[in-house]
């Protein structure tokens, strides 16, 4: 039988999801969330968008967000789902502070919302504790406690190095010198969803450093293809700069990425990773299952 759920199209630096609001709306007579995942995502027949976001209530937190990717698979984490999710709960009146937790696959995220005159512009979340043992994040080989730090990869006789962060989600990053002719069609494809280094797949991002305080960041997101951003891999992204001595914990970077700027810091006092940058609206509608 048919049904039909109002949904809001949101985006963080043009990283789009379809979020649907399960605190206000019963979402009982959807069958499968992968499979509505991939339905709205489609441009042609759907609604266009990076994948699926459900906002739900949660008993740990203020709200709970889980994420599927356009392909259909469940995600631990999402930075820019995370700072949408926190501008939808604070306007739609579900947390009532400006600071409040949510609850991820990976644990609670602690966001402070910025507004002016009611209208969320920024928002700040504190993304915890960055994953670095090979075994957790998890990369294949020897050495499970052992970070990632500059491994080799041979790819189509190609010879690369990587580090490898969690955020919650596996991030495995290649520097670059030039972002512009970064092979990240090549290696993104080969790499992302199904290569045996990576047990669960991996987020594959490709960073230019710029200066100390800034770097160019882009990535092909693991069950999504590429985004114009991804906000845990451009706080992987500042992690494994710093990991690789290029740049300094306690310093904020910006992170330049397709769709535009996040401001990322690598506390040394707690080991959190914050993240601050915008979230957006860009339409409601109701979307209809025949
Ligand atoms: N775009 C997101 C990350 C979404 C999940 C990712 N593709 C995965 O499978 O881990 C972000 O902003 O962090």
């Amino acid at each position: 039988m048919g049904w039909a759920i109002p949904f809001t199209k949101m985006h963080g630096l043009g990283n789009c999801y379809i979020y649907l609001d399960g605190c206000s709306h019963d979402l009982s007579m959807i069958a499968s969330y992968p499979q509505l995942s991939e339905q709205v995502a489609d441009p042609f027949k759907g609604i266009g968008s990076d994948g699926l976001i459900l906002i739900l209530p949660s008993t740990q937190a203020d709200v709970q967000m889980r994420i599927f990717n356009k392909d259909g698979s469940e995600a631990m984490n999402c930075g820019n789902g995370l700072r949408c999710v926190a501008k939808y709960a604070y306007e739609h009146h579900l947390v009532n502070e400006r600071r409040f937790a949510i609850e991820t696959r990976s644990g609670l995220m602690l966001a402070e919302v910025h507004v002016r005159d009611g209208v969320v512009e920024q928002v700040t979340i504190d993304m915890g504790e960055p994953v670095l043992e090979r075994a957790r994040i998890p990369v294949a080989g020897a050495g499970g406690g052992e970070r990632v730090i500059r491994d080799r990869l041979t790819v189509s006789g190609k010879e690369y190095t990587f580090t490898a962060v969690s955020m919650g989600n596996p991030h495995a990053l290649f520097f670059v010198e030039d972002i512009d002719t970064a092979p990240i069609h090549e290696l993104g494809a080969l790499l992302a969803d199904t290569h045996p280094l990576f047990p669960n797949g991996a987020n594959i991002g490709f960073i230019a450093p710029i200066s100390r305080h800034e770097l160019r960041y882009r990535v092909w997101e693991r069950g999504s293809g590429i985004t114009q951003a991804c906000g845990t891999g451009a706080c992987a992204s500042v992690v494994a700069s710093i990991l690789e001595q290029r740049l300094d914990q306690d310093t904020p970077v910006t992170v330049h990425l397709d769709g535009g700027d996040l401001r990322i810091i690598w506390q040394s006092d707690n080991n959190h990773v914050l993240m601050t940058g915008e979230a957006e609206t860009i339409c409601e509608g109701t979307y209809f299952q025949r």
